[in-house]
C-alpha cells in the first residue's frame, strides 16, 4: 500500500536517513521502531509531504506522492496524529472531530445558500458520524464536554478520532500511547485492534515494546537512519543487531 524506495534525508551535511526501503501492506499494523534519533519521525514528515526527501521514492496505492502537498496527500487518504497532542482544547469532542470532516464534506459555500436543508442535513450526518467515531474511541459520553476536560490520554485519542475523520485508508500514529497509564495503553490497544478490524490499515512508531509487539503484524527497526531489520514481532524479538541496537553491543548478553 505504502512504499518507500531507498529513502534518503539530509539537513544540510546531517545525513539523517539512508537508503529506507520498506513497505507497509494493506489491512495490517505495521510497526516503526529504533533508538531515539534513528530518523523515525522524519519518516513520518516525508510521507506526510511536511518534508521532502533528498533522495528515493515514495509511493502509496500505486502512486508517486513523493512531490504532492501535505493537503493533498491526506485527500489522498493518509492522516497521521503527532507525538505533542494537537487537540482545540476550547471546543467540545463532537466539535473536534467535526472540525477534522470539513475538508471532505460535500458542500460548497454556493450550495449552502441555495439549498440551506441540504447543508443542515450534511451538518446532521457530520455529527452522527463524528458520534460514531468517538465511540469506536469510547468517548462518545463525553461528545459535549470541552477536549480541555479530558485526561492526557483522552486527548490522544480525541486525536485518533479526528484522524480518522477525513475517512483515511492508512492511518499514521505517532508514539500513540506515549503519557499513557498502563490501564490506558491496554484499552487503546484493543481500540487500535478494533479500527484494524473496520478495515483501516495503521502505521505507528511508537517506543513501547509491549505495545509494539502486542499489535504489529510486521515491525521495521530504524537504526541510524538506515533500516536494520523486518519481519513479524517474533523475528524482532531475537534479531541481534537489533538488541544490540537497543542495548549497545557490549550489554548485549
Ligand atoms: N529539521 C531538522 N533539522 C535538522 N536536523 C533534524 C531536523 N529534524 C530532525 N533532525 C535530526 O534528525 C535526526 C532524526 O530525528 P527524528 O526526530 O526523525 O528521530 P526519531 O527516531 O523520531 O527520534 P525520537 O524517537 O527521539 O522521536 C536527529 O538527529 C534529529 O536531531
Amino acid at each position: 500500500m505504502l512504499q518507500l524506495k531507498n529513502i534518503s534525508k539530509n539537513f544540510g551535511g546531517l545525513q539523517v536517513l539512508q537508503d529506507v526501503n520498506f513497505n507497509v501492506p494493506q489491512g495490517g499494523i505495521f510497526g516503526l521502531i529504533g533508538p531515539n534519533g534513528a530518523g523515525k519521525t522524519t519518516v513520518f514528515n516525508l510521507i506526510t509531504g511536511l518534508l521532502r526527501a533528498s533522495g528515493g521514492a515514495i509511493e502509496f496505492d500505486g502512486q508517486d506522492i513523493g512531490k504532492v502537498a501535505a493537503h493533498k496527500i491526506t485527500e489522498r487518504g493518509i492522516a497521521r496524529t503527532f507525538q505533542n497532542i494537537r487537540v482545540f482544547k476550547e471546543m467540545t469532542l463532537l466539535e473536534n472531530v467535526v472540525v477534522g470532516m470539513h475538508d471532505h464534506m460535500d458542500y460548497s459555500f454556493g450550495s449552502v445558500l441555495l439549498n440551506l436543508g441540504g447543508y443542515r442535513r450534511i451538518e446532521a450526518q457530520a455529527r452522527e458520524r463524528a458520534l460514531e467515531l468517538l465511540s469506536w474511541l469510547r468517548l462518545d459520553h463525553k461528545a459535549h464536554m470541552l477536549a480541555d476536560s479530558l485526561s492526557y490520554g483522552e486527548q490522544r485519542k480525541l486525536e485518533f478520532a479526528r484522524a480518522l475523520a477525513t475517512k483515511p485508508k492508512l492511518l499514521l500514529l505517532d508514539e500513540p500511547v506515549a503519557g499513557m497509564n498502563p490501564a490506558e495503553k491496554t484499552e487503546l490497544m484493543e481500540e487500535i485492534l478494533n479500527i484494524k478490524q473496520r478495515g483501516f490499515s495503521i502505521f505507528m512508531i511508537e517506543h513501547d515494546m509491549r505495545f509494539v509487539m502486542g499489535l504489529c503484524d510486521r515491525i521495521a527497526v530504524l537504526n541510524f537512519g538506515r533500516i536494520i531489520a523486518e519481519g513479524s514481532p517474533d523475528e524482532i524479538k531475537n534479531n541481534q543487531e537489533v538488541i544490540e541496537a537497543y542495548l549497545g553491543k557490549e550489554d548485549s548478553e
